[in-house]
This record gives C-alpha cells, structure tokens and sequence, in this order.
C-alpha cells in the first residue's frame, strides 16, 4: 500500500500541476491508497480535500487514514475540484454502487479537469468488466500491481480512459497477457511459393466473403492461396472448383484451410465442411460453419487430429457454446479446452485462449474494424500465420495494425492492402 500509495501520488502531481485536488476514499484497501496518496500529495505542497465513504477496514488502510489525520468531508457533501482522485472502490467491488455513491461520482468526475482511478473506476467488475455504476469521463487509470480483465474486456475498458501499469515491483504473474507485436522474418532466402505456406479457402453461397479471406491469406504472408468454388478476387490467388475438394484435402503441401465465410448453410454446405472436418489438415473454422455445427461444435472439432482455430464472434460463440454470464475470459477459457481448438472470440476486446490454457486480450482494436467482411480477411490471415508456422495472435496483432493503417471508415476490400506495412512493422 506503501508503493501504491505513492505511485498514484506521484501520477496525480504530474496531471495536478497546481490544481486543487479531491481525493475520494472509500472504505477497503483502495481507499487506503488513497488516503496515503493525500497525505503525500499534502506534504509536498499541493491543495488536498478527502471525501470520505464509510470508515476504513483493514489495518493498513486505517494506517493510512491517520497519516491523512486531517479533516474529511462526507462524499455526498463534497465539492467538485479540478482533479479528482478516485479510491473508492477497486478489486473488492461486489455488488453494484448505490445511487447516491454513483451519482455523486459520476458528478464529480464529469466535474473535473482531470480524473485519475486508483486500480479501477469504481463502479467496475473486476473480472467480467460489466459496469456496476462506475462514471464516464476518467482521464487515467493507474492500474496497481497488474492489469485486471476490466482494463481490457468491453464494457468496463471505455470507461478507464488511457491505462497506466505501476506493478509495484510485485512481479504479479498473471494468468493473460496482452496481445503483443509479433517478431516476424522475411522468407528463408531458399523460400518457395509452397515453403512459404500453402492456403485453401473453400467457399460457398457467398463467394465474396470466401474472396476476402483469400485475401487476407495471400496479403498475410501466405506463399500460395487457392480459392475452391469461387472465381474472382485477386489475381494471384489459385482457382479450384468444388470438384477439387477431396484432391486439395489430400494434398500435403496445403498447411491451413479456412471453411465458413460465406459457405452457406444448405445441405451441400454441410456436406463440404463434414469432408473438410473429416481431413487431417489445420483448420480455421469461421461464420457459416461455426453456425451449421452450433452446440455439436466442441466434440466435432475436439474429435480431429489436426489443429482447429475457431473464430467466432459474439453471437456465434453462444451459438456453439451456450450463453452465460461468466467473463469472456472464462467463457473463451472454457470453449478452448471443451473443442480442443484454439478460439479467437471476436469483438471489441478479442479474446483468443488456446487449448493448454494460454490467453491473449487484444483490447485496443479501432472500432473502424466493426464493418462487414473484416472477419473474413482475419480468417485467412490467421490461416496464412497457421500456414507458415505462426499463431492466431501474430493475425489479431496484424488484424489490428492494418485497420489501424486505414484509417476511418475503411472498407473490409481494402484491409488486406495495408497488411504489407504492419508486416513490415514486425521486424
Ligand atoms: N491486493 C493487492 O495486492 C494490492 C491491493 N491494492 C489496493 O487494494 C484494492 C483492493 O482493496 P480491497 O480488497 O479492500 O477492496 P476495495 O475495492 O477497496 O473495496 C472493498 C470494500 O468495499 C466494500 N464494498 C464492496 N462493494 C461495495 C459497494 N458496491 N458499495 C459499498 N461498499 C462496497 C466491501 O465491504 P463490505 O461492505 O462488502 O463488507 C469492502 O470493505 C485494490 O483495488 C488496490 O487499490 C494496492 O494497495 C496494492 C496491492
Ligand atoms: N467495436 C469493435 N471494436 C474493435 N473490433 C471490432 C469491433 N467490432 C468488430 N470488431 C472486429 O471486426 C471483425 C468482425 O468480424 P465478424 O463479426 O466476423 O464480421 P464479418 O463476418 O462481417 O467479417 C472481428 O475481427 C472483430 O473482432
Ligand atoms: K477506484
């Protein structure tokens, strides 16, 4: 609580820059926080006023609120200041804030300059990152120790503002971590068009979609894509028809399939992804798919001998796994082990868990990605980074990056243009 304490006292003088400050500390250790980090802000000159909710707990906390010693003023009293400091709840939240705890924060957060959060927004579930009161309007959140699922998982992450990490010096192992830029090389100098990674795309009703995977695989990385039972797209990818499929299953050269974007849902729709889930080639398993196998997804696809990678957004994920109210953590956590596949579970905040229980949060994607077709290109991508040897956290990362390079209102057709300089930003 020390070093906690401190940090954040150290944060809000750099935002404060002479403004009067309002530290608002609640009852638990993140009250504690605060307290120690008003005293310190007191002793070193600044303008501190506390509000107060509720008495302190803990031992160390009440050590804390005598080192304020000074005089507080009930939370419903308070006045707005210029910068806010909010300790009121943290990690030990458990039940939703009561009206006149959020109201009377969500006033004096929109009221300030600057809003700091010590640990979390109050208001906040710390492990589904459902709102339970919390305000809008936070400037930043010094994160205390770790990060917690809250910063990263919608809804809660909107309402952190930009996220600091003080560890503390605590080394807390956590059990995710964020998805980070990938390392990635150039072709061996020896690389050929098979070495490089060899992609099919089986396409269905809606060949478009199966197109814009295929770019997102060619533009990926990939060294060879065919395209089966479709036409168009771009020139460098490989046409096959659906006749080819049993001969394009058996062959060894191909490193990673991806069935689902736009197959359909029909009878001949079923009968392609059974032959395909029937092969021992790597698979990624996207949209149509995912919705024709629903809950018969986790043995049909822990039941093969090659790797799975499932994609599913939101609503296809209860489709295959059921709804519940536990975190997408947990859920996506859960669906890894049950299918025996990696899972990228789509939407604002990406959640991709594998099998042996490794899981990866991207958090920062531009909500730009939100546009028909996006997912389509990550699915080749994916199967491109499959293909050549990489993971599915390489094509999220990647995913990102290009959405990122183009900017607002980008069409789902041009992503994969801009894959070849995020690629080129993984050196
Ligand atoms: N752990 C570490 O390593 C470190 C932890 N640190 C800090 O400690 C923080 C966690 O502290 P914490 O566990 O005391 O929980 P915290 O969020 O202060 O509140 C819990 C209290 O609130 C109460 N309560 C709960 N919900 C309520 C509600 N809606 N409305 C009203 N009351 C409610 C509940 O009591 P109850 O009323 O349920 O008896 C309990 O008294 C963490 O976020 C970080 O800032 C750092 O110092 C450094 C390292
Ligand atoms: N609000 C959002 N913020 C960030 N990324 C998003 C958001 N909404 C969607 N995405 C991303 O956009 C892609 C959409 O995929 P999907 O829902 O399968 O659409 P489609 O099937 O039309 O391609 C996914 O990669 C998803 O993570
Ligand atoms: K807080």
């Amino acid at each position: 609580m020390e070093r906690a304490s401190t940090a954040v006292a150290h944060q809000t003088a750099r935002f404060a820059l002479g403004r009067p400050i309002l530290v608002l500390a609640g009852p638990g250790n993140n009250g504690g926080d605060a307290y120690g980090a008003a005293a310190l802000l007191r002793d070193w000159g600044h303008e501190v006023t506390v509000a107060a909710l509720g008495t302190p707990k803990s031992g160390a906390a009440a050590a804390m609120a005598q080192r304020w010693g000074g005089a507080t003023v009930a939370l419903s009293q308070a006045a707005s200041r210029p910068v806010v400091v909010d300790g009121l709840f943290g990690i030990g939240l458990d039940r939703d804030l009561d009206a006149d705890t959020a109201t009377a924060l969500c006033w004096l957060v929109a009221a300030a300059d600057v809003a700091l959060a010590i640990d979390l927004p109050s208001g906040l579930d710390t492990d589904s990152g459902a709102l339970r009161g919390a305000a809008d309007g936070y400037t930043l959140t010094l994160a205390l120790g770790a990060l917690k699922p809250a910063h990263v998982l919608h809804p809660a992450s909107t309402r952190c503002g930009t996220v600091l990490l003080d560890t503390l010096g605590l080394e807390a192992q956590g059990d995710w971590r964020s998805v980070a830029r990938p390392s990635l090389a150039a072709p061996a100098s020896d690389a050929h068009k098979y070495s490089r990674g060899m992609v099919a795309v089986i396409a269905g009703e809606m060949p478009g979609a199966a197109r814009l995977a295929a770019s997102g695989a060619l533009h990926g990385g990939a060294g060879y894509v065919v395209l089966c039972g479709a036409s168009g797209g771009a020139d460098a990818i490989v046409h096959r028809a659906h006749g080819d499929l049993d001969a394009l299953l058996e062959d060894q050269r191909v490193g990673a399939i991806v069935i689902g974007p736009g197959l359909g849902r029909d009878d001949a729709a079923r009968a392609r992804l059974d032959r395909v889930l029937a092969s021992d080639r790597a698979l990624v398993i996207d949209g149509d798919a995912l919705s024709l196998l629903g809950r018969d997804l986790p043995s049909a696809v822990a039941a093969r001998r090659a790797a799975s990678v499932l994609t599913p957004h939101a609503a296809e994920f209860d489709r295959c796994f059921g709804a519940s109210a536990a975190s997408k953590i947990e859920r996506t956590l859960s669906a890894a082990r049950q299918s025996r596949a990696t899972i990228v579970h789509k939407g604002a905040g990406t959640v991709i868990a594998t099998p042996d229980g490794k899981i990866l949060v991207a958090a920062d994607l531009t909500s730009w990605l939100s546009t028909a077709g996006t997912g389509d290109v990550l699915a080749g991508l994916i199967a491109a980074r499959i293909a050549t040897g990489g993971s599915a956290d390489e094509a999220v990362w990647l995913h990102g990056r290009a959405a990122s390079l183009a900017g607002p209102a980008f069409a789902a057709d041009t992503l994969a243009d801009h894959l070849s300089e995020a690629i080129a930003s993984c050196r």
